[in-house]
Order: C-alpha cells, then structure tokens, then sequence
C-alpha cells in the first residue's frame, strides 16, 4: 500500500511512519513545518500536499496533525479522490461537519481511538450502565503533558456512548468548591503527565461496590497499527463515512 502521511514529525506521525515502513508499505512523509528527512523517508511541504496526492496517487492518507490543517488535508483529498484515515481529536462540530461533507466525495474514516481494545471498552460501559442505571459515573482519561485537547476524543466517543444507553447526562469537568454531586451527572477529570500514552477510565459506584473498567495503550504503536489497519481496509471502498468499529471483524458479517 502507498499511504501519505500528514504531521510528519508529530508524536503520531513518526509512529505511523515507522510502523508503515517496517511493514513495507511505500510512505510519502508530509510536514508543515520540517524539512529533510524522517524515519528514513523525504520529508515533502504541506503545500505541496495538493500535488503529491496527484503525483503519488497513494492508496489512502493518514492524519494525525490538528483539527485546522486536518480539515484542510481531508478537503484536498476529496478533491484528490484520495480515501483519508482521520485520527485528530478536538474537532469542533463545524469541523465535523465539513469532514463529513468531505466524506460524500471519498472515504473518510475518523476515529478518536484506533486501539482495538477500546472498542471493547465501549460495549463494556454500554452493557454496565444499562445494568447499573443508578450506580454513579464517572470518567478519567491521563495523557502526556503534550497532548491539547480536554477531555480527550476517546472519553467523548465514552460519553457519547453511556448518553446513548442511559439518556443525556450533566458532565461536570471536574470539581471546585462547593460542588455536590448531582443524580446522574458524570464527572470528567483530565490528567496530563510525563509521556503516558492513553488511559481510559469508568467508574460505577454504588450498592457500597464499585466497577471500573479501564483501557490502557501500552504505547502509542497501538495506535499506529490500528490507523494503517484502517488505511488498508478503507483502501479501494465507496466514498462515504466509515467507523474504527466498521473494520473489526465481526462488523464485516
Ligand atoms: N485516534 C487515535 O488513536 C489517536 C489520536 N491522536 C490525536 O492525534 C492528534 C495528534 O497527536 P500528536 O501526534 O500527539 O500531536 P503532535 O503535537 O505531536 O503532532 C501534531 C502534528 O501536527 C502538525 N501540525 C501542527 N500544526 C500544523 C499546522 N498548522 N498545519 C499542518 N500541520 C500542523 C505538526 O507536524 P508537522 O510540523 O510535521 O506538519 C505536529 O507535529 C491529536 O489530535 C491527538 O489527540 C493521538 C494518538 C492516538
Ligand atoms: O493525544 C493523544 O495522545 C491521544 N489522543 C486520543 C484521544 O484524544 O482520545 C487517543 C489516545 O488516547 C491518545
């Protein structure tokens, strides 16, 4: 597979890049910001993007940069034809939205966690807060000190999912003061520290028990793995707007 990678030099970026040269994939390297090389691969101007897409004709494109210059990126894909694998977190929802218009001219697929486990980890918190309606919520996400976003895209798409099963709930970003806790709000704390890749955190508390399910990413090559798994299987498919979910095997029955 030919893949082009945006962000070259990010944390992301050179994980992809690794991950997608050692398993012999070609690798065009895109930067906004570097030039020279990376990972053992030239690094090509994002202003170029628009013509190396045309000049390269790559099976897909890999994303992991900012919500702005993703968007930017997805757009010249659409025009390019060129399927695009989205891993930015902190869309706005006009970003969104424009990302999914993008998708009506050529596959995009957008994930805020390309880790298998944590698709585990969202039927998990389905089936425990249907099961446990009145036990309390709470979420806890730790990242890197680099990381921009709070609270991360995974413990939104989390949030998103217990909304699903239990109705719209208060998320309360953390507590101050005088803050007693309400009946079905969900608190979400976000930690940043050192170098830690991603952890994923519910608690159900209640009937003097409590439950917590966790996801960890050991490293970030998790994540790098799960994107080009997603580029090859997005390769070659109908334009449209496709889920990490939608690869896993048994979506495909
Ligand atoms: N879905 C998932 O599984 C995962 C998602 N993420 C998400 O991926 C994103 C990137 O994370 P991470 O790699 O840690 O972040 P980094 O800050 O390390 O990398 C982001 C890269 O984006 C590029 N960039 C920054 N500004 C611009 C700009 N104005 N125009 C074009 N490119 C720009 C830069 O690369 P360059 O200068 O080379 O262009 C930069 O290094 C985040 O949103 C994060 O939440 C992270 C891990 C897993
Ligand atoms: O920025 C990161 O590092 C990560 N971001 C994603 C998110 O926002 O959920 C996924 C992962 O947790 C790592």
């Amino acid at each position: 597979m030919r893949v082009v990678v945006t962000g070259a030099t990010g944390r992301m970026g050179r994980e992809v890049i690794d991950a997608a040269r050692e398993a012999g994939h070609d690798v065009v390297a895109v930067s906004h910001s570097a030039s020279g090389e990376i990972g053992g691969v030239e690094i090509e101007p994002a202003r170029e993007f628009p013509t190396l897409l045309e000049e390269h004709e790559p099976d897909a494109a890999i994303d992991f940069t900012l919500p702005d210059p993703s968007v930017s990126y997805v757009w010249d894909c659409a025009e390019a034809g060129v399927p695009a694998v989205v891993g930015t977190t902190g869309f706005s929802e006009a970003q969104h939205g424009e990302l999914r218009e993008a998708s009506e001219a050529v596959p995009v697929l957008q994930a805020a966690n390309f880790a298998r486990g944590v698709q585990g980890l969202l039927s998990a918190v389905r089936e425990a807060v249907a099961a446990l309606p009145e036990y309390d919520v709470e979420l806890t996400e730790t990242h890197h000190n680099g990381k921009r976003d709070a609270p991360s895209g995974t413990a939104n798409r989390v949030l998103d999912a217990i909304d699903e099963t239990r109705g719209d709930s208060l998320r309360v970003h953390g507590r101050e003061g005088e803050a007693p806790r309400e009946a079905g709000e969900i608190g979400v704390h976000a930690r940043r520290a050192g170098d830690i890749s991603g952890e994923h955190e519910v608690l159900l508390a209640g009937n003097h028990e409590e439950l917590r399910l966790t996801h960890r990413a050991g490293s970030r090559g998790v994540f790098a793995a799960g994107a080009l798994d997603a580029a090859e299987w997005l390769a070659g498919r109908s334009p449209g707007w496709y889920d990490f979910s939608d690869t896993l095997p048994d979506s495909e029955s």
